[in-house]
């Protein structure tokens, strides 16, 4: 699109044909040229329309009688199509621009002042490229096509047209029509250009900013170019300004014009579209295809039918045909059998007949024989004849002896012979006895004798070929018999196999249309399986994108976890050197726990001392005059300042055992097993007391003292501390005292100045008592954490320091000792507890012979050692310990042998925590601690220290350079 200020170029930009001059050519010739370069036209098509919008009509500028061309937007693609506009497929570049020129030609210009050729309408060129592809899918693809109607997928395997479409737009000029004096006609065709180019600022705008609505609907012009704004058309915009500077306002809206335009964004699609006719022939020829090919398989599958039956048929006639030939050849063979059979019978009836017949030659040659005999009777008694006879009798007997010896030799074989011998012998016993009867007839029968002889030599030749030949075929029967018997065995394994082949394909039949249905089974199940499959692949890449998801979750959340572990490792290893510290505190604490019982137990023998003299003042009492009432009254009260004294330490203790209680809690179950002996032991204790009665007395006492203190003020009394009067300032203490020993009072004091009064008592007074109670009351307040701070910024460290100096009274120094003890505890004091003297007094006071002095002092190097030990540890704290310097070390090892047992717990526990800090081992090394911590490792009554010792020696590595191998 061309767009700027009337006769600025727009025209010559977009659309200079250039005819003369290639390059003074515009945009539409050049575009043209470019897109007939790069198509190849005969299979590729460019068509060209050419319109201009006149005063919000359209109309052809290739066809000028058509007006009015209706804008129509396809529902489906939202394409926006002019169904009136000609489109003229062009051939070349000469033919688009003869085309040009005649749009030109009836294009709308008239003269203004600002151009004298100016365009008076919007001219837009309608360029469309198709260009047919195909792609490689089958149809089912059409479901890819989205609801422009476009499809995405090229690879459908379907012909299908690609499209594109180029409009050029040469708007007409905007205008002031105060500068171009339009009138008239003029002023009507500029208003109509101003609207319409106001509706495509309006457009421009609203795409620019991703506005949900483009109101294209304003003007015919952004409605043409509706699909060309944004979405998938990318747009360029060519302004165009007149550098004068009077059009200075025109120009810098133009260049905003342009400057909106830019914002907008362009998501380039390819238009494709399928080419149904294409597509429909395609499916036309597949479907037919599919449909022959269908019918193809049908007769295959008829002709294969038939042909089975058809081969079942032909095994079916084979084996009748087989089972006929055989039926047949079996009664043909019976048949030979009983032909055989009967040949036999009757050549067994010849033979038979032969031997009988061999049987009668035999008998005719014994006849013979005997009319041989005959014979020489009669030729005896004729001695002519008998000569003739002779002679006709030797050549008889000669031939007769040949003949026997040829029967003789035959006689086996030819009984017929024999028989005919025989008969001949007959014949010649007939004829003997015709020769006796008829002498003279001798040579008549003689000759015919020769004649007989020589018949039945021959007859006998005869019967011995027949017999030769009875026995060949004898033979030949025999073989043919056997023959036969082959044959029969033959034809019956035979019969056998046919049956058998018969069988044979019948199975094969039966085995085939077994294989046929199976075949149809598998092919359904295949089918079934693959639209299984199908699903299982969907399921399966459904799962996959689970799973990866689930992967790339498990990975995030195994980082995580990772991280988290690295941070768990850490806290571990925290815990780990806390729980080691824990371990020594715990074994300091039942140390402790254990002082306290001892302590305890002291307590109440003192106390039930108290508690007697009490009675035996109580039944005085009663026997004294009312003189002595008053005296007596003061000895009373100065007993019931002793037992709220008493009192006081031992809720001292108490609140020290309540606290290490609440330290112990975490400890193991045999702490707890101590605490809950303790616990019993003071139930006891309290059930000891309230048996005497004392309980009902302190409680007396206090509600005294809180009723005193109720009426008179805290601030009143506190006042009296520093009273001239010893007596008042010492009560006033002892009350202040009794309260300081309640947790719940300590603030109270502290806060309304008690502390300050405490100390200042501690630092004028020469008083023992005054400095016994007031160290006990600072001890008290040097119990509680929040105080701690306090006193040793007020130089409590200091004041309890020279309190020591000055007395030797136990019980002061043991106030004073468990004050320090209570401070050593606070680990952020240590240095000022250290410069202020607290550890020299602490070890000042150690030389008392005191044992409950020497036990607070062993408890307070044993606390100051655990906690500076556990910053070491903590990192917190580096170098000797601060007591070192002050000989600590020295008193710890000359006095941790002492008898009292909590007392040497407390050492022991000192130089065992001491020892744990490795900056400390050459003072043990060189000291001989270590030989100490050695002893306690294996001498100490508690096994949890000899733990702690034994533990200290196996991690302390100059300790183990120290200690020898064995
Ligand atoms: N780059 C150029 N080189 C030479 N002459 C030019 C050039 N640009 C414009 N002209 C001339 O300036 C005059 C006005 O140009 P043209 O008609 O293209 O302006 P236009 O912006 O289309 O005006 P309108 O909006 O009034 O139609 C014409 O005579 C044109 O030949």
């Amino acid at each position: 699109m061309a767009y700027g200020q009337t006769g600025t170029g727009k025209t010559y930009t977009v659309g200079n044909l250039g005819k003369n001059d290639a390059s003074e050519r515009g945009i539409m010739v050049r575009a043209v040229e470019d897109i007939i370069a790069n198509t190849s036209l005969p299979h590729e098509s460019v068509e060209v329309s050419y319109l201009q919008m006149y005063k919000e009509t359209i109309q052809d500028l290739l066809a000028p009688e058509k007006v009015s061309i209706p804008i129509v937007e396809d529902a489906k693609t939202g394409e926006v199509l002019l169904p009136g506009a000609s489109v003229i497929k062009i051939h070349d570049l000469d033919h688009f621009m003869e085309l040009l020129q005649h749009g030109e030609a009836n294009r709308h210009a008239a003269n203004t002042k600002l151009n004298i050729n100016s365009s008076r309408s919007h001219a837009i060129l309608m360029i469309t490229v198709k260009r047919s592809i195909v792609g490689n899918a089958e149809t089912d693809k059409f479901s890819d096509r989205n609801v422009t109607g476009f499809v995405e997928h090229t690879d459908t395997g379907v012909k299908m047209i690609r499209k594109g479409k180029l409009l050029i737009v040469d708007l007409a000029g905007s205008e002031r029509i105060d500068k171009s004096g339009s009138e008239g006609q003029l002023l009507e065709e500029a208003k109509f250009i101003n609207l319409s180019l106001t509706a495509l600022g309006k457009c421009i705008n609203a795409v620019a900013e991703n506005s949900p609505h483009i109101p294209t609907r304003e003007s015919k012009l952004t409605r043409i170019l509706r699909d060309s704004f944004g979405g998938s058309a990318r747009t360029s915009l060519i302004i165009t300004i007149g550098p004068s500077a009077r059009h200075h306002a025109e120009t810098t809206s133009t260049i905003m014009f342009g400057q909106r335009a830019m914002k907008v964004v362009n998501v380039m699609k390819v238009k494709e579209e399928f080419d149904y006719e294409s597509l429909s022939r395609k499916l036309e020829n597949q479907v037919e295809h599919l449909t022959k090919e269908v019918d193809r398989q049908q007769k295959l599958r008829d002709n294969y039918k038939n042909e089975m039956e058809k081969k079942i048929k032909e095994c079916q006639n084979s084996s009748m045909e087989k089972e006929k030939k055989l039926v047949s050849r079996s009664e043909f063979l019976e048949k030979d059998n009983a032909r055989i059979e009967l040949e036999m019978k009757t050549m067994l009836d010849e033979l038979n007949h032969q031997k009988e017949y061999n049987k009668l030659l035999h008998d005719e040659v014994a006849r013979l024989e005997m009319s041989i005999e005959h014979y020489k009777q009669n030729q005896r008694e004729s001695s002519t004849y008998q000569k003739a006879l002779a002679d006709t009798t030797q050549m008889y007997e000669n031939q007769i002896a040949a003949l026997i010896e040829q029967m003789e030799d035959e006689r086996v074989r030819c009984e017929r012979a024999e028989k005919q011998s025989d008969d001949l012998k007959a014949v010649l016993c007939d004829h003997e006895s015709s020769m006796k009867l008829y002498q003279t007839e001798n040579s008549k029968y003689q000759k015919e004798l020769f004649d007989a002889k020589q018949t039945y030599e021959k007859n006998i030749e005869q019967l011995n070929q027949q017999l030769d030949d009875m026995h060949l075929r004898c033979e030949h029967a025999e073989k043919q018999v056997n023959s036969l018997r082959k044959l029969s065995s033959d034809q019956t394994s035979e019969q056998k196999l046919l049956s058998e082949t018969v069988q044979h394909y019948e199975e094969n039949i039966s085995n085939l249309e077994k294989q046929l249905d199976n075949e149809r089974c598998s092919r359904q199940h295949a089918e079934k399986e693959m639209e299984t499959l199908k699903k299982c692949l969907n399921d399966e890449k459904t799962s996959q994108d689970q799973l990866k998801n689930k992967i790339s979750d498990l990975m995030e959340r195994l980082e995580d976890k990772e991280q988290r572990y690295q941070v768990t490792v850490e806290e571990m290893h925290s815990l780990q050197t806390e729980n080691v510290n824990l371990l020594s505190e715990k074994e300091m604490f039942k140390g402790e726990l254990d002082t306290l019982k001892e302590k305890l137990l002291s307590e109440e023998k003192k106390r039930i001392m108290l508690e007697n003299e009490l009675v035996q003042l109580n039944k005085g009492q009663s026997g004294n005059s009312e003189g002595n009432e008053a005296t007596l009254k003061c000895e009373l009260d100065a007993l019931k300042e002793k037992l709220l004294a008493e009192e006081k330490q031992r809720m001292t203790l108490e609140n020290e055992l309540l606290k290490l209680n609440k330290h112990l809690s975490r400890d193991s179950e045999g702490v707890e097993d101590q605490k809950m002996s303790v616990k019993q032991h003071m139930r006891e204790s309290s059930s000891f007391r309230s048996a005497i009665g004392l309980s009902r007395s302190i409680s007396g006492q206090r509600a005294t003292i809180a009723k005193i203190c109720e009426e008179v003020g805290l601030e009143k009394i506190l006042k009296l501390l520093s009273s001239d009067d010893i007596e008042v300032q010492m009560h006033a203490l002892k009350v202040v005292a009794n309260l300081a020993a309640e947790d719940a009072n300590q603030e109270k004091i502290v806060n309304e100045g008690g502390l300050d009064a405490l100390l200042m008592l501690l630092q004028t007074s020469q008083n023992t008592t005054i400095l016994r109670v007031a160290s006990g009351a600072v001890a008290n307040l040097a119990m509680n954490e929040s105080n701690q701070g306090m006193i040793m910024n007020k130089g409590g460290a200091r004041l309890l320091a020279d309190t020591a100096s000055k007395t030797d009274d136990p019980q002061t120094l043991r106030m004073v000792a468990g004050a320090i003890a209570n401070l050593c505890g606070n680990v952020s004091l240590h240095t000022k507890l250290k410069e202020g003297g607290g550890i020299k007094a602490l070890l000042s006071i150690a030389g008392s012979t005191n044992v409950d002095v020497v036990a607070q002092v062993a408890r307070g190097l044993a606390n100051f050692a655990k906690c500076e030990t556990r910053e070491v540890f903590q990192g917190n704290r580096t170098g000797r310990s601060l007591l070192m310097e002050d000989g600590a070390l020295t008193w710890l090892i000359v006095n941790s042998k002492i008898t009292s047992d909590a007392t040497r717990r407390h050492m022991e526990l000192a130089l065992c925590h001491l020892a744990q800090n490795e900056n400390n081992s050459q003072d043990f090394i060189s000291s001989g601690g270590l030989r100490e911590v050695i002893r306690i490792s294996s001498e100490s009554a508690r096994e949890d220290i000899r733990n702690l010792a034994k533990k200290t020696l196996k991690f302390n590595r100059m300790f183990r350079a120290q200690i020898p191998a064995d």
